[in-house]
C-alpha cells in the first residue's frame, strides 16, 4: 500500500504546518477510544455472561413466558430493545467524529443503524452450544419467544446471532465492527455523505488494523458478508411491527416506548433521539 492508501498525509507545502505520518497513531487512538466507548456502553461484560452461561430457564419459567399474550410479550421485548438502543445512542456519541456530523446525519445514522448494532451486540449474549440467548437474566431458546407470534423472525435473529457468535470476535473487534455498522455513508436521508464517508474511512482502517494485528484478516470478509443479513433482519422487524400494530394499535400507541415508535414506527420526526 502506498503512503496515501495507508492514510499517510503527504507533506503539503501550502499547509501552515508540517503534516507528519500520524495515521498509525491516529488509527491506534481511534481504535482505543471506540473500544473504551463500547465497554462503557454495553450492559453486560463478557465475563459476566460467561459466568451465567449455563443459567437456563426452567420449564415452568418458559411456560410462563409462552402463556403471555402476544401484545404483552411484544411490549416486554420493545422495552428491552429500547433500553439496548439507548446504550447504542450513547456508544455512537462517543465515537470520535460522530458528534462532529450534523444533527440530522447523527439521527439518520442512528435511526437506520441502531437496531443493527443491537443485533450485532446480541451475538455476545449467545451460547452456540445450546443455541440460547441471554434474556431477562438467563439463557433462553427460541421456544421461549413463541408468544411473539413471529417465529420466522426469531429463528432468523437466532441464526444471525449464532453465525456471528461462532466467529468468536474479541471485544475490540466487536467494538470497531459495531462502529462500522453505524457509520454508513449509504444510509437514507444523509445531508453530508462525504463527511460520513470520511469518518467511516478511519473506522475501516481501525478495523483492518485490529484484524491485522490479531492475525485474523480472514475474518474481515466474513464480517462484511454478515452486513446484508442485518439489513434484511431489520426489514423483517419493521414488517412484523406493522403487522403487530394493525392487531394492537392501542398497545403500540400507549404502551410502547416513544423512542421505539420514533425509530421503528412510521416516519415520525425524532424528538428524544436528539444527541446534544
Ligand atoms: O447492551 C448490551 O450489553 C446488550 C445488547 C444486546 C441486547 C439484546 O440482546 N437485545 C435487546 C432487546 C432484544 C430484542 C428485542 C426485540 C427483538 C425483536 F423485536 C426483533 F427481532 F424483531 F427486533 C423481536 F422481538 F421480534 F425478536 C429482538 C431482540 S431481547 O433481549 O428483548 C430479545 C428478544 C427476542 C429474542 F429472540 C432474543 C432477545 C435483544 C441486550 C443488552
Amino acid at each position: 500500500m502506498s503512503g496515501s492508501e495507508m492514510g499517510f498525509r503527504s507533506f503539503d507545502p501550502e499547509s501552515s504546518f508540517f503534516s507528519y505520518p500520524t495515521s498509525h497513531l491516529h488509527i491506534e487512538e481511534l481504535s482505543a477510544s471506540i473500544v473504551r466507548s463500547h465497554r462503557e456502553t454495553t450492559q453486560y461484560r463478557p465475563e459476566e455472561l460467561q459466568a451465567l452461561r449455563w443459567k437456563v430457564f426452567s420449564r415452568e419459567e418458559i411456560h410462563a413466558y409462552q402463556s403471555k399474550s402476544v401484545d404483552e410479550m411484544w411490549q416486554h421485548c420493545a422495552v428491552r430493545l429500547t433500553d439496548a438502543v439507548q446504550y447504542v445512542v450513547e456508544f455512537a456519541k462517543r465515537i470520535p467524529g460522530f458528534r462532529q456530523l450534523c444533527q440530522n446525519d447523527q439521527i439518520a445514522l442512528l435511526k437506520s443503524g441502531s437496531m443493527e448494532v443491537v443485533l450485532v451486540r446480541m451475538s455476545r449474549m449467545f451460547n452456540t452450544e445450546n443455541n440460547t440467548v441471554f434474556f431477562d437474566g438467563k439463557f433462553a431458546g427460541t421456544e421461549l419467544f413463541k408468544s411473539l407470534a413471529c417465529g420466522d423472525l426469531i429463528a432468523a435473529v437466532f441464526d444471525f446471532a449464532h453465525n456471528l457468535c461462532a466467529l468468536r470476535l474479541t471485544e475490540q473487534q466487536m467494538a470497531v465492527f459495531t462502529a462500522l455498522v453505524l457509520i454508513n455513508a449509504d444510509r437514507p436521508c444523509l445531508e453530508d455523505r462525504e463527511r460520513v464517508q470520511k469518518v467511516r474511512r478511519d473506522v475501516e482502517l481501525a478495523l483492518s488494523h485490529i484484524m491485522h494485528r490479531d492475525n485474523q484478516e480472514s475474518l474481515l470478509h466474513k464480517l462484511y458478508q454478515r452486513v446484508p443479513v442485518l439489513k434484511s433482519l431489520c426489514a423483517l422487524h419493521i414488517e412484523k411491527l406493522r403487522w403487530f400494530r394493525q392487531l394492537y394499535p392501542l398497545t403500540v400507541h400507549s404502551l410502547f416506548p416513544p423512542l421505539y415508535k420514533e425509530l421503528f414506527g412510521s416516519d415520525t420526526d425524532i424528538q428524544s433521539l436528539t444527541t446534544h
